[in-house]
């Protein structure tokens, strides 16, 4: 600003609260009813928010409505904007400077309100360093207080997991991203990193906010205890500097210290069964290649009805646990659910009443309080006996059955008598969002608030019976009283009937139609009504501000209770899941197999029968089995035509292990499998190009990945590696990866692999632990049929063209591919021109569709 002096005062206070704030933070400064964006941040946020850029003295400004704040810092968020909210810190007076600061800091990742979270989506903020020692993380969930760290020495054991939960924002220190994408091409790990964080919303912090014995203090001052032991972790955390940064983040922007974290849990990589990013995406496992959720493994498995069911649900999927004791005491409990559908119905009736009790407690404990969340709080409590009876119940008709893993979730709901009758006496039926708009306190709570409104109520009636007196005494039938919240209460007299105003009105304003006065009773009423209402909302805050308090002494009880909900949720809705898909119950060990009975892809099964996929008409998935053993069929070398399964294959078995895994039933008839540590994909094209690298270096990457990575614990999917370059290096190197996975005399990790290159089928006879394995179809004149069926024993020939043909190529190019072909096949390699035109197609092609039991009559 070049001329400093010419300022007001208000627009010094401006630009005092600006400088204050992070980088790239637009300011909404409270004037009155509106929140103000001056300047740049004016013309960014008019441009975000479809609103009016007006100027005032030349300064570019645009304002929102402060009670529809809320929704427009949505869409600002959302553009990946930081938001800082600076109000009126005292009652404004005519004539004075009124006090204003920053109350908060919205950010993607650091935003609590209920409009700007997606309720089944876990939210999180991340905070990262990268050193000698390896990759440092934390990450934070505000919205329900779970917070985590975890320290790798290798990043590409703890990138998976990050990817997996997908922070709203990144907190690192200052330059480093930069650094990251400078480092040298073959620091594969720091280019991951950067790739991971590419794209993202990245906030900066400078480096000292990094250190761990600072991050030690922080966290511990965060969490209120005074050491760490009691979470398992040293002072010397390597993490702890992540830590603190997230938490010295979390408090910039709240502006105040969050209030709702309990704890911090480490993660490590060990404990849990890793997919990394590819396979994450080439499994579908959160989005389908389109980005859908619905054509997700996440969205097949997914019957949960709370948001926080359908949240605890994304975490276990995005770091599915190893623990075989745990995994079998969810299984335990589908199984339990499974078993009584009736109890399971009522149960998840029940459920459908249970309100999002994590995020309320985050809102309440960290001041974003409304009266309808309070009323959630009711509400849920109020289901606790009915769905703790009904589990009880459930328990009870299992007798017999070895039970007792739903009475053991059963066991961890708090009932909470004393609170659930409090908030029903003082909360009203139906309640508002918003403080200011009183009227939650249920009448008959509080007599000094009921006496309160008493007052407010016969004064509607005196201003009622005013009205009518005043229009007795002028003879002006149209005379209203008004109220504005600007003028208050006047009496409007339309134009035509001015002439009739009663000498002892005072005008107080000229409108269109007509003009307001005001009256000496009037006044005096008024005034006794403004203190009657104030006092009467006053009263009603404080009540609320005590219930609140009373909702946050049992905080532990609440979190507690609504983690058993969630899980009961899960697991309720995945017996759902089981009973209409006819799942089966897998058996998990410590063994090395990995054995299936009539397995299908959870989400193509789906998706069939809702949508009637399949090109040759079938409309039911056909079931497969699968037999690995990383001591003996290690390696299932699968070969067949295009179009026939062999990735649905692959994958399905991918899939159904890691549903396995995280305790979930199975699409299968049985299903044995031993523990797997990660799942590997290498599987279809998928371009980087933004980023510079072609599809045969993405394809590189993820294979030298696997190779690096994998243990004789992992299971990999491999499908057609190396066709993205010449055919002779494509094989070559095919050939080569097979030889590697099998290069161990004894033992290697359980791989599918799925080629169009014949020649590898000639492996078996070298590697002992390698099986063909090819997907049938059968041959019809010229015609081929699908049947889906994976049997053993290599395919003989590729059937592209007859594929291709379905596709729709032209017949001509078709009939000229085939008379090449044979020339190729029978080791001729020129191929001659031909002279004259080709001749046209006599056969109509037609399409035979999959019908199992007719074929089998051929
Ligand atoms: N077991 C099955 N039952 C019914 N339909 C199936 C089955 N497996 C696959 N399909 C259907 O066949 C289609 C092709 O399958 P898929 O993509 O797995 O073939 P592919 O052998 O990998 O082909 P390509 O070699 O051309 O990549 C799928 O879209 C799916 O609809």
């Amino acid at each position: 600003m070049s001329a400093a002096e010419k300022l007001t005062p208000m627009m010094q206070q401006y630009f005092e609260v600006k400088r204050g704030l992070p980088a790239n933070t637009l300011l909404l400064f409270r004037l009155g009813d509106f929140y103000e964006m001056f300047f740049e941040d004016a013309e960014i946020g008019s441009r975000l928010l479809g609103i009016t850029l007006t100027r005032r003295q030349d300064t570019p400004m645009c304002g929102i409505p402060h009670h529809a704040a809320e929704n427009y810092v949505g869409k600002l968020l959302a553009a990946g904007k930081k938001v800082a909210l600076c109000d009126q810190a005292e009652p404004a007076k005519a004539g004075k400077l009124v006090r204003r600061q920053v109350t908060r800091i919205l950010s993607p990742g650091t935003t609590l309100a209920a409009s700007q979270l997606d309720a089944a989506k876990n939210h999180y903020l991340c905070a990262l360093t990268l050193d000698a020692a390896g990759l440092h993380a934390a990450w934070l969930d505000l919205s329900t207080g779970e917070f985590r760290l975890a320290t790798d020495p290798r990043p590409e054991n703890l990138l998976p997991v990050l990817t997996a939960l997908d922070p709203a924002e990144l907190v690192l220190i200052e330059g480093q991203l930069e650094k990251w994408q400078a480092a040298p091409h073959e620091q594969h790990a720091v280019h991951a990193l950067h790739h991971f964080c590419e794209g993202r919303l990245c906030s900066v912090l400078p480096g000292y906010h990094f250190e761990v014995a600072d991050g030690a203090r922080t966290v511990m001052a965060a969490l209120g205890v005074l050491n760490l032991q009691g979470f398992g972790l040293a002072h010397t955390h390597p993490a702890l500097g992540a830590a603190g940064a997230a938490v010295h983040y979390a408090t910039e922007n709240l502006c105040a210290k969050p209030e709702n974290l309990r704890s911090l849990q480490e993660y490590r990589s060990t404990r849990t069964l890793l997919l990394d990013p590819a396979t994450l995406r080439n499994l579908e496992i959160f989005a389908s290649t389109r980005g859908t959720r619905e054509a997700s493994l996440l969205g097949a498995i997914d019957r949960t009805t709370t948001a926080a069911g359908s949240r605890l649900l994304e975490r276990w999927l995005a770091a599915p646990a190893l623990d075989l004791l745990e995994i079998q005491r969810r299984q335990t409990a589908v199984g339990e659910f499974v078993a009584q559908p009736g109890d399971l119905a009522q149960v998840r009736e029940l459920l459908g009443k249970v309100r999002d009790i994590p995020r309320i407690l985050s809102r309440l404990q960290n001041r974003l309080r409304n009266p309808r969340e309070l009323g959630g709080v009711r509400d849920t409590l109020a289901q606790i006996p009915p769905i703790a009876a009904a589990l009880d119940l459930l328990d009870a008709h299992l007798v017999g059955h070895h039970g007792g893993a739903v009475s053991y979730i059963r066991s961890r709901l708090t009932d909470l008598p004393a609170l659930r009758d409090l908030l029903g006496r003082g909360l009203d039926d139906n309640l508002p969002n918003d403080l200011q708009e009183g009227n939650y306190i249920r009448p008959g709570y509080d007599a000094e608030l009921d006496r309160l409104r008493g007052l407010t109520t016969d004064n509607k009636s005196w201003l009622a019976e005013l009205e009518r007196k005043e229009q007795e005494r002028s003879g002006i039938r149209s005379l209203k009283v008004r109220y504005t919240s600007v003028f208050g209460y006047y009496i409007e007299i339309t134009k035509a009937n001015l002439a009739s105003v009663p000498a002892d009105y005072v005008r107080k304003q000229t409108t269109a139609s007509g003009e307001r006065f005001v009256t000496e009773e009037l006044k005096l009423k008024e005034k006794e009504i403004f203190s009657a209402e104030e006092k009467s909302l006053a009263r009603e805050l404080e009540l609320f501000t005590a219930l609140v308090a009373a909702v946050l002494d049992e905080s532990v009880a609440l979190s507690t209770t609504a983690d058993a909900l969630a899980e009961l949720d899960v697991l309720a809705g995945w017996a759902v899941l089981a009973r209409e898909w006819d799942y089966c119950r897998p058996t998990l060990d410590e063994g090395d197999t990995l054995t299936i009975t009539d397995g299908r892809h959870p989400v193509v099964e789906q998706m069939m029968k809702t949508e009637r996929l399949g090109l040759a008409g079938s409309h039911t998935f056909v079931p497969n089995d699968t037999g690995l053993a990383s001591t003996e069929s290690q390696i299932q070398l699968l070969t067949g035509p295009n179009m026939a399964g062999k990735s649905t294959y692959i994958r399905q078995v991918a899939l159904i292990t890691l549903m396995a895994q995280v305790g979930c039933w199975v699409p299968a008839k049985a299903c044995r499998v031993g523990l797997v540590d990660r799942i590997f994909s290498r599987v279809g094209a998928s371009d980087d190009l933004a980023r510079g690298n072609s599809t045969f270096m993405v394809e590189m990457n993820e294979t030298a990945n696997i190779l690096n990575n994998t243990t004789d614990r992992s299971l990999i999917i491999l499908d057609e590696i190396g066709r993205g370059t010449s055919t002779y290096d494509g094989l070559s190197i095919a050939w080569a990866v097979v030889e590697h996975l099998h290069r161990d005399a004894d033992r290697g990790p359980r791989t599918l692999f799925a080629t169009h290159y014949q020649e590898l089928t000639q492996l078996e006879k070298h590697l002992p632990r390698l099986k063909n394995w090819s997907v049938a179809v059968k041959e019809w004149n010229d015609d081929i049929v699908f049947v889906r069926r994976v049997v053993p024993g290599a395919a003989d020939r590729s059937y592209g063209i007859q594929v291709a043909r379905l596709a729709g190529l032209p017949l001509a190019v078709i009939d000229r591919a085939k008379t090449i072909l044979a020339q190729l096949e029978s080791d001729d390699v020129t191929v001659t021109l031909p002279a004259v035109p080709l001749a046209k197609p006599k056969k109509k092609i037609t399409v035979t569709p999959t019908d199992d039991a007719q074929m089998d009559l051929l």
